[in-house]
């Protein structure tokens, strides 16, 4: 994988010194910044199903990888995005929120999906003209002062920004007049009566690299190697292995009607009365594939489950 094919280009002023890359470090090892918090779990899975294990020291925030090559730390998503600015970390997982909302220039190496979440606009009905924000003068609260001042900018609202440190939901209507947040299942949006007016952007949990981190060969081929490694979980989370078997007659006609990754494999039965074909298919499709297959004279249906796929 060409990981420098796959920048994540930002202008526009930074508010981070932009120190050289590896400060500090001079021992060949990847620094990994993992993320604390609510991305945590979702990640170390990730980590664990690629065959990744970790160990974790008394105070648990420099666990050591199985993986060799890295040294990892533990650090709130935030600061992981101001350290791969500042190149004192190599690589880590943030949420592409926050890249944008720092305005820093980093390489995105994968998305994993994980942890999906929208940033809103949102208010209560009640403060809205024709079911949209008003011309005149209003107060947002918000997180993320960067990215509000840019929707507030396009929108050409006329709003002033106050700073929220969390709990954001509960500044209107006293304190605030709407809100931009993050938004996962829309609970807490509900139970403060706000509706969704705009989405200013969408976000997930993303594994970036400071620019110039990519430099060094023998960290470069670390790095390619663990992408892999969590690309091809995450790919085999989005398929299932489906197997079954098939009479000589019908088998044209089923493996028609069954998706698979190149061709489905396929091994003959004992006494030469048809075949075992197995194929992994998206497992989206996977009920109608099912269906499809019966329909076409396969019988015997299993379905497995996959760990890994590596193209
Ligand atoms: N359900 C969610 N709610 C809030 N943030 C989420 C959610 N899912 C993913 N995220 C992402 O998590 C990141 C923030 O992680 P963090 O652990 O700091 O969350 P937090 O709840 O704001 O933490 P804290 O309350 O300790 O400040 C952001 O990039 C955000 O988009
Ligand atoms: O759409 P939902 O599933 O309800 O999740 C989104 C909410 O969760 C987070 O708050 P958190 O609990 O982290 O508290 P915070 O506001 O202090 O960050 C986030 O800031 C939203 O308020």
């Amino acid at each position: 994988m060409d990981v420098s094919a796959a920048s994540l280009p930002v202008s526009g002023p930074r508010t981070i010194a932009d120190g050289g890359p590896h400060a500090g470090h001079a021992n060949g090892l990847v620094h990994l910044a993992l993320p604390k918090g609510r991305m945590q779990e979702n990640i170390l899975k990730l980590l664990r199903d690629a065959g990744i294990n970790l160990t974790f020291d008394r105070r648990g925030y420099r666990p050591r990888l199985s993986l060799e090559g890295f040294e990892a730390k533990i650090l709130k998503p935030q600061n992981i995005v101001e350290m791969l600015h500042a190149g004192s970390r190599d690589i880590g997982f943030a949420g592409a929120d926050w890249v944008a909302e720092k305005e820093v220039e980093l390489v995105q190496l994968l998305d994993t999906g994980l942890d999906p979440v929208r940033i809103v606009c949102a208010a209560s009905t009640e403060f809205l003209e024709n079911g949209r924000l008003p011309k005149r003068p209003f107060r947002v609260a918000t997180e993320y002062e960067r990215l509000t001042h840019g929707w507030i900018e396009r929108a050409g609202y006329d709003a002033r920004v106050v700073r929220s440190y969390g709990a954001t939901e509960v500044f209107p209507p006293e304190d605030a007049d709407c809100i931009v947040d993050n938004t996962a299942t829309g609970a807490t949006l509900k139970a403060n009566g706000l509706t969704i007016i705009d989405e200013v952007m969408t976000s997930s949990t993303r594994l970036y690299a400071h620019p110039r981190a990519m430099e060094d060969a023998v960290k470069r081929r670390t790095v390619e190697h663990f992408v892999l490694l969590l690309q091809s979980v995450l790919d085999a989370r989005k398929r299932v292995m489906v197997e079954f078997n098939v009479g000589r007659a019908d088998l044209e006609s089923v493996i028609a009607v069954v998706p698979c990754m190149r061709e489905p494999t396929m091994a003959p039965l004992h006494g030469d009365i048809g075949f075992a074909v197995k194929s992994a298919v998206p497992r989206a499709e996977l009920p109608d594939i099912i269906r499809r297959i019966k329909e076409r004279g396969g019988t015997d249906i299993v379905v497995f489950e996959i760990a890994q796929i590596v193209a």
